[in-house]
């Protein structure tokens, strides 16, 4: 069975918590502990196959807290960066990871590296400061996937985003050959643990 690694990236109160547990439960739940960083399991089927699905949701990161960063984007397969649409800063910081995630990934990654950017909060366009024609641009800039979602409203976009990003990264992996998948993921679960102290869940 292969092991499929993901962290959620994004400003404080962007909404990572919600888009995830979206996509885990299809429920949105209205507000969530955010002084712990979380690690997610899920067993998921796609295009008939099995996986492990880990994701890390770590507490929030400022622009210049590049350190919460490091470990995370070295562990993770592919990355959701999230902001919020109606909030000009949480998007100038996900332009910011995005070029972390880039910078760190130069050596190692050859090709592109699964992101996907999602402008969360859709239904608070009536305060929108971020267009999605800009969120588009900053993703194509990045060779990235790119959606809006609604966490609050809507299910089936998350679970597309997801999707996509899910086969994107096997493709990622198909490619690079790389057997680490089978190597077990219970250590580096374990080593996520010691870095942050996080909590684990399963969904
Ligand atoms: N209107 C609206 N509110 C949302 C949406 N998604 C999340 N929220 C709210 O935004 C707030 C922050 O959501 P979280 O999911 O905790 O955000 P987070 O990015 O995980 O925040 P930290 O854990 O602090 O990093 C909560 O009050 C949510 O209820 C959405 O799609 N629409």
């Amino acid at each position: 069975m292969n092991d499929i690694k993901l962290a959620l990236l994004g400003s404080e109160g962007a909404g990572k918590s919600a888009v995830l547990v979206r996509f885990l439960t299809k429920r949105f739940i209205g507000e969530y502990a955010s002084n712990a960083n979380s690690l997610y399991h899920k067993r998921f089927s796609i295009d008939g196959r099995q996986l492990n699905l880990e994701v890390f949701d770590p507490c929030s990161q400022s622009g210049e807290s590049r350190c919460i960063l490091e470990e995370p984007v070295d562990w993770a397969d592919g990355f959701v960066v999230v902001y919020t649409i109606s909030d000009r800063t949480s998007f100038l910081n996900a332009k910011n990871i995005l070029a972390q995630i880039k910078e760190s990934r130069r050596e190692t990654c050859k090709g592109e590296v699964p992101i996907c950017l999602v402008g969360n909060k859709q239904d608070l366009c009536h305060s929108r400061q971020v267009s999605e024609e800009e969120g588009r641009c900053l993703a194509q800039e990045n060779k990235c996937h790119f959606q809006e979602v609604s966490a609050a409203e809507n299910y089936l976009d998350i679970s597309n985003l997801f999707t996509k990003l899910i086969r994107h990264v096997m493709e990622h992996l198909k490619h690079r050959g790389d057997l680490r998948r089978y190597s077990g993921s219970k250590s580096m679960a374990k080593l996520i643990n010691n870095v942050f102290g996080k909590r684990r869940k399963s969904v």
